[in-house]
């Protein structure tokens, strides 16, 4: 109990502000310093209140933007999609008009007016406006261990990503609130030191509650899900076989499916088809991740019938249920007279029916070969995850495997796929980004796949993708129960309460990051993703003991992606495509596909017809001479490096479409 009073009491005067050095990154914090100390709980809040309905006011930026958005420009290259337009404005008049009330802030000057009185009452007047003044202390901090209460209208999150409302409602009532509709409440968590002491140092008080409840007809109780004991001894067991030889060895993988993905674009490119990308990728990343959890070749993204429609029905069932407001699935009747979720039953069989003799022949293999099991131990004729287990002796039923495998099958699909669409969209509207990526592409890799070297190289393409998943967790939001009495900040949070934990908010806080909106990858060259991770304001993996057991793996696998479709495309956006917007599952989804037009990057540069081209010659002395076809002017430029007499080359071709065409 101790421990927690202090850690309460260390909290309450950190909200967002922290140590120096600590949850700030470092430029900002003079920048923010101002802000930072003056907490958002408490008093504050009303002042926060009226400052974010300008500030909702002055975010009203749209993905459905991107059609009006020049590329690299600020509010388009962030793809700033915090809301869609005019649900964020009515969403900022209803906070102004108080619909959404805060306790704290409503008792604050109740006395104001009786106090003033009695201290022009003489003496005794003061002695009484004093004892009143010290009473209104007393209930002032007793309502600040109320925790801030937006009330709202279920209906206005729905039809909208859920996370985007709750950014307003952050800039509003804090790191830290409670949103209520009706009898059903949650606590919203924005807050890093407060999110650190939930994933990471009072771990054990949290479970996960209705993420638990919602994902157990398909994950059972795999390790996502899993609380306590299971989720104990689960991990022990899993961890291991991601070890750096397995990570090292699925880089061949993530090469060979980039191919695959690349032999449809380029018969795309070349028939000048366009093509969306997130039903790409999100084949990409299951084929990936069926080779290495359970060596199976699901051949998706040229496959689309049998066990891959099955294992998308299972998906989409189980994001609909993430998101769903009721519990449909739970009403017995339903699940013996209603179509939908009889194809659910039936598409959840045949991966099950798939998982079941996967492990039955893996198990097969296992006991006839005698390999000597060691740490770093890998298969050559299978190397993936479930060889690993079965040969380490883990003594497992195989029920439970199979929760195991389908909860990293589900893990690790969908949340690389919805990470590589994002950073495609952001590419779309920053060409400079993009150019510079391509630079370090062509210089580090060429036409090959990446191997374990080449990571460190691919420092701006790692960058990229840390920039991408700060601008889209995914998930957006972590979902935690608390399972005894908390204290986070200076508020008792109950046993049984649901908390969402906003990563969206923390990774887009501008108490938190200089242009918290802006797609800037540049910024993770000073400030490493591992330091920020280190202080809970970045958390695209989790953190603390639940942290993502795929994090290096995944990266790996989205920077391979990248960085050889870079190489070999050029992306743009599909023109009288539909605008790109956003959609609740799991992760984040577009909700029209990201479509793209794909060209290949050896096309010859287009020369403008506008554009009168300049030459440049080298004599037979090889002196470079530039002659300019709008003024007829000629200027030496110096003398040949290679000595070449007598080449024309035309200006317009720049050092980076020379590269192209190599
Ligand atoms: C870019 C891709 C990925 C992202 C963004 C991601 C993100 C996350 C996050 C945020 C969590 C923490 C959830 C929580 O605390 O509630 C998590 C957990 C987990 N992830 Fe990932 N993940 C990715 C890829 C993968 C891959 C490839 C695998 C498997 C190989 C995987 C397996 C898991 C598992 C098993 C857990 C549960 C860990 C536990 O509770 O002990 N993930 N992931």
């Amino acid at each position: 109990m101790a421990s927690i009073a202090a850690a309460g009491a260390s909290l309450s005067n950190s909200c967002f502000s922290g140590p120096p050095g600590s949850a700030v990154e470092p430029r900002l914090q003079k920048a923010t310093n101002v802000r930072l100390q003056s907490s958002l709980w408490g008093q504050n809040i009303v002042k926060c209140r009226r400052s974010s309905v300008s500030t909702a006011k002055c975010r009203r930026t749209t993905v459905a933007v991107i059609e009006k958005n020049s590329p690299d420009s600020s509010t388009s290259a962030n793809g700033s999609v915090l809301s869609s337009e005019g649900t964020d404005e009515e969403l900022a008049s209803r906070i102004a008009s108080g619909e959404f009330t805060v306790a704290a802030a409503k008792k604050k000057d109740k006395f104001a007016n009786i106090r003033q009185a009695l201290a022009n009452g003489g003496p005794p007047g003061r002695f009484l406006s004093f004892a009143l003044a010290n009473y209104e202390r007393r209930l002032k901090q007793e309502s600040l261990k109320k925790l801030p209460e937006a009330k709202g209208d279920v209906r206005k999150i729905v039809g909208q990503p859920f996370f985007v409302p709750l950014f307003t409602l952050f800039r509003t009532y804090g790191g830290i609130f409670r949103l209520s509709f009706g009898p059903k409440s949650f606590v919203i968590v924005s807050d890093p030191t407060i999110t650190k002491r939930i994933l990471k140092d009072n771990a054990k008080s949290y479970s996960k509650g209705i993420l638990a409840e919602i994902l157990e007809f398909v994950m059972g109780t795999g390790l996502i899900p899993a609380d306590g004991e299971i989720w104990r001894v689960r991990r022990r067991a899993i961890v291991p076989s991601l070890h750096k030889k397995f990570v090292t060895a699925m880089l061949s993988l993530f090469g060979d499916s980039t191919i695959r993905l690349c032999d449809k674009l380029d018969t795309a490119a070349s028939n000048g088809d366009d093509v969306e990308m997130e039903g790409l990728f999100s084949r990409l990343t299951l084929d990936v991740i069926g080779k290495a959890v359970f060596n199976y070749d699901f051949d998706s993204l040229s496959n689309e019938t049998g066990i891959v429609e099955a294992v998308y029905v299972t998906l989409r069932e189980a994001e609909d249920r993430s998101v769903g407001i009721f519990p449909y699935w739970k009403i017995p009747i339903l699940a013996a007279i209603d179509p939908r979720q009889r194809r659910v039953a039936k598409a959840l069989k045949v991966v099950n029916d798939t998982l079941d003799s996967l492990i039955d022949k893996c198990k097969q293999i296992v006991e006839e070969e005698d390999d000597e099991f060691h740490e770093e131990y890998i298969s050559e004729r299978d190397p993936s995850i479930l060889h690993f287990l079965l040969a380490s002796g883990d003594e497992v039923t195989s029920k439970q495997l199979r929760d195991d495998l389908m909860t990293m099958l589900i893990a690790g699909h969908e949340t690389s796929a919805a990470v590589l669409t994002w950073t495609f969209y952001l590419l779309s509207m920053n060409p400079s980004v993009t150019a510079k990526l391509q630079r370090e592409v062509d210089a580090v890799l060429g036409d090959r796949a990446p191997t374990i070297d080449d990571m460190k190289k691919l420092q701006y393409t790692t960058n990229i993708i840390n920039e991408s998943m700060r601008l889209y967790p995914q998930p957006p939001v972590l979902i935690r129960r608390t399972m005894e009495d908390d204290m986070l900040g200076p508020y008792l949070v109950k046993e049984g309460e649901d908390l969402f934990i906003s990563v969206w908010n923390l990774h887009r806080s501008p108490l938190l990051w200089e242009n918290a909106d802006a797609f800037q990858p540049e910024r993770w060259d000073t400030y490493s993703a591992a330091e920020a991770s280190q202080a809970f304001r970045y958390i695209p993996f989790g953190g603390g003991p639940r942290k993502c057991v795929g994090d290096v793996f995944a990266t790996y696998e989205v920077v391979t992606a990248l960085a050889m479709l870079a190489r070999r495309f050029n992306f743009e956006l599909a023109a009288g495509a539909p605008p790109v917007s956003m959609t609740t599952g799991a992760t984040i989804h577009t909700t029209n596909g990201l479509h793209m037009t794909v060209t290949h990057r050896t096309r010859a540069p287009v020369i403008p017809v506008t554009d009168v081209p300049s030459l440049t010659t080298v004599d037979e002395n090889g002196v470079i001479k530039s002659y300019s076809a709008s003024d007829g002017s000629i200027s030496v430029l110096g003398p040949s490096s290679s000595g070449c007499p007598a080449s024309a080359v035309p200006q317009n071709f720049s050092a980076s479409s020379t590269l192209e065409q190599s």
